[in-house]
């Protein structure tokens, strides 16, 4: 038997959850977004909105973190239905690996064939600058080389296969899309793709992480997102991620920078309507049922 700690999200309580939300409105979503810290002005962009706040959505975690509402919106994004969580969760809140991604097997059980996520994260790569847009090609699941993953546990194969392929994670096409978008919108100085890593947090990173994992080869850092794509991608929902580069870590011992989350909602307040303008166009031309963009 495998312990009651590491069970996942069991699939009845996702689906009641489900259901709960489905028989109080009448959108069908097809397409899942997630807003990063700061981010989440992505949200007030849906028409029609139907809001819930967490703590009245069945089984739902609380929101605990400033510049993450705590609001699940549903609505229409450039005529598309769309489910938003404007807040996410994270591990460092002290909530369970799976808890943390349980909103991503409520988004499949809801509909919703294709997840976008964003995040705030700090620019390891020395080329980047703080307000670069990192559209996310990889990652390293740092804390899954220490046994943290969503998965652990008991597999229901209802949600996906024991082993999940991950070198497909982000959806090449979307990539793509999201390159040709950012270039007529004029955003190529400030666009980048490269390999995002999640670490536990809270605490920021010390010099010498920075260094090692900029050597490893990431090109951000930040504390989330990669759990939710492991899980959105068991259970086959499409995948794509942005991360706005808010602050550049630390990589010099003669420096006097020092990371901070008010830094990372200030940069995210200065950037949010090119994010924001970059995913709405890559919306409105993202066909759905026919797995092509
Ligand atoms: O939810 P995200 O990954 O955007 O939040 C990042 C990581 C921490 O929660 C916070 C640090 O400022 O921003
Ligand atoms: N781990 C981590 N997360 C972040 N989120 C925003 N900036 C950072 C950062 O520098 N490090």
């Amino acid at each position: 038997m495998f312990p009651e700690s590491t069970t996942g999200s069991c699939y009845e309580e996702c689906k009641s959850t489900a259901e709960w939300l489905l028989a109080q409105m009448e959108v069908r979503p097809l397409l899942g977004i997630v807003c990063g810290s700061g981010l989440g002005g992505l949200a007030e962009m849906l028409k029609d909105q139907v809001v819930f706040r967490y703590e009245d959505i069945p089984n739902f975690p609380q929101s605990t973190v400033r510049g993450h509402a705590g609001r699940l919106v549903f609505g229409t994004l450039k005529g598309k239905p769309c489910v938003c969580m404007q807040g996410r969760f994270h591990l460092y809140e002290g909530y369970p690996v799976q808890k943390t991604t349980l909103p991503m097997r409520i988004f499949k059980l809801l509909g919703v064939e294709m997840v976008i996520l964003t995040n705030a994260a700090g620019g390891l790569n020395e080329d980047y600058k703080v307000g670069d847009i990192m559209i996310i090609k990889d990652h390293i699941n740092m804390p899954g080389f220490a046994g943290v993953n969503p998965l652990a546990g008991q597999n229901d194969e209802r949600f996906g296969v024991r082993f999940p392929c991950m070198s497909d994670a982000y959806d090449r096409d979307l990539r793509q899309l999201a390159q040709d978008v950012g270039e007529e919108l004029g955003y190529k100085d400030f666009l980048r793709e490269g390999v995002y890593c999640v670490l536990g947090g809270p605490s920021f990173e010390t010099i010498a992480e920075c260094r090692m994992l900029y050597r490893l080869g990431a090109d951000a850092v930040g504390m989330s997102t990669v759990h939710e794509v492991i899980v959105a991608r068991h259970c086959g929902m499409r995948v794509f991620a942005l991360s706005l580069i808010t602050n550049k870590a630390v990589m010099d011992y003669n420096s006097e920078e020092k990371a901070n989350h008010e830094e990372v909602l200030q940069t995210g307040k200065q950037r949010a309507e090119q994010l924001e303008e970059l995913v709405s166009t890559m919306v409105a031309r993202i066909e759905h049922n026919n797995n092509s963009v």
